[in-house]
């Protein structure tokens, strides 16, 4: 392979992406820009595909990869290509996939890590880091990169503004330094909590306005839902050790609008095909691609309830995906709650 003239930005040289959906394919794409990436997913048909056409039909289609990225079908190789010590991990899948992912990587030499899902996971109520910390031990350097950003503005080279999240400053340095550039920018954070519990939720959230926009409910219903989800993910977030300033910052206010408005987000497209009495099996099916926010609001109703924190729309939108409950209801229970006053309290 020929080298790339931009690369090796921060020290990194080599980066190898696990797991390639919309977004691991789109990091990639962008990275490649600047490092020798390999993008390594678990099904071998696909990345042969991958391979030939030079996209990834599948979950990426109409963006050509860039001339630098390669495509593995072998872990070992995926691996071996980020041994050496100016190495980048990135961990692409959704959340139900990082436990089995990061087993995979027990007991390997691995680099610095970084993961892009977002989401409680469903059984044991865990962060992603969380995870990570059970799976691979405390000694792992690792962080979430997370912020509004779709795959496909990604893949188009379209600005955007991500945050690292790592009680490592040695780690956020070295994402800031790989990632941040072009089209790219890359705050950081010391709050893995705050910036992780902000992804997780706005997804819950998104589902919760697509079925509000959906309904025909106008664009102040709108707004009430992003600002009081706001005030969940809030309640949630600051009750598990968040900082109240994240959840105003990109990973918090700044993804939960982006997922809430924008017609590209899987969850809320989940919400307006709710609204159209669509049963979710068949919604889920269509999108062909993963919607966060559906296991996450159980994972979240269940969280919250352990802890008593007030979660009014989460748990209406859980209603309405695993009780039965008519979207129409779901407004109306929420519209029906005793008046209160509007700051963030338990
Ligand atoms: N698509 C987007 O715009 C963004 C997505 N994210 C987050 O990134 C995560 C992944 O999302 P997408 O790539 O968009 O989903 P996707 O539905 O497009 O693709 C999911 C990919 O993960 C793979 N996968 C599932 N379990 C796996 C496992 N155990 N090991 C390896 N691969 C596995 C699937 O085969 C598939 O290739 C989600 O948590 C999502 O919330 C974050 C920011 C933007
Ligand atoms: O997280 C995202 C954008 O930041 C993607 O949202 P969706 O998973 O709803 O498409």
């Amino acid at each position: 392979m020929q080298d790339n003239p931009n690369k090796s930005a921060g020290g990194v040289r080599q980066v190898a992406v696990l797991g390639a959906g919309a977004w691991g394919t789109a990091v990639a794409m962008a990275l490649a820009q600047r490092h020798d990436v390999m993008l390594w997913g678990r099904n071998p048909e696909a990345l042969q595909d991958m391979a030939r056409a030079r996209e990834n039909t599948a979950y990426l289609p109409g963006h050509p990869f860039p001339a630098g990225l390669r495509v593995a079908a072998d872990f070992d190789a995926a691996l071996a290509h980020v041994a050496g010590p100016d190495s980048l991990l990135i961990a692409a899948c959704p959340v139900a996939g990082l436990r089995p992912l990061l087993e995979q990587l027990k007991s390997r030499s691995i680099p610095n890590v970084v993961w892009l899902c977002k989401g409680f996971e469903y059984g044991t109520g865990l962060l992603p880091h969380q995870i990570v910390r059970e799976v691979l031990g405390a000694g792992v350097a690792g962080g979430a990169l997370s912020g509004p950003s779709f795959a496909q503005e990604v893949a188009k080279g379209l600005p955007c503004a991500l945050t690292i999240a790592s009680d490592s400053a040695a780690l956020r340095d070295c994402v800031v330094a790989a990632v941040h550039g072009g089209n790219i920018r890359v705050y950081s954070s010391e709050d893995l909590v705050g910036v992780e519990v902000g992804g997780a939720v706005k997804n819950v959230l998104a589902i919760a306005t697509g079925v509000a926009d959906g309904l025909g409910l106008g664009l102040n219903a709108r707004a009430a839902l992003i600002t009081r989800g706001l005030a969940e993910i809030t309640r949630l977030g600051t009750a598990l050790g968040g900082h109240v300033e994240t959840f105003m910052g990109l990973t918090g206010m700044g993804d939960l609008i982006l997922t809430c408005t924008g017609d590209l987000s899987r969850n809320r497209r989940v919400g307006l095909g709710l609204a159209q009495g669509k049963p979710l099996d068949v919604i889920v099916h269509e999108l062909g691609h993963v919607a966060e926010g559906v296991p996450c609001s159980k994972a979240v109703r269940e969280l919250a309830a352990r802890m008593g924190v007030d979660m009014p729309i989460t748990n209406a939108v859980a209603g309405v995906l695993f009780d039965g409950d008519q979207p129409q209801v779901m407004v109306s229970r929420l519209l029906a709650r005793d008046p209160r006053d509007e700051k963030v309290q338990r």
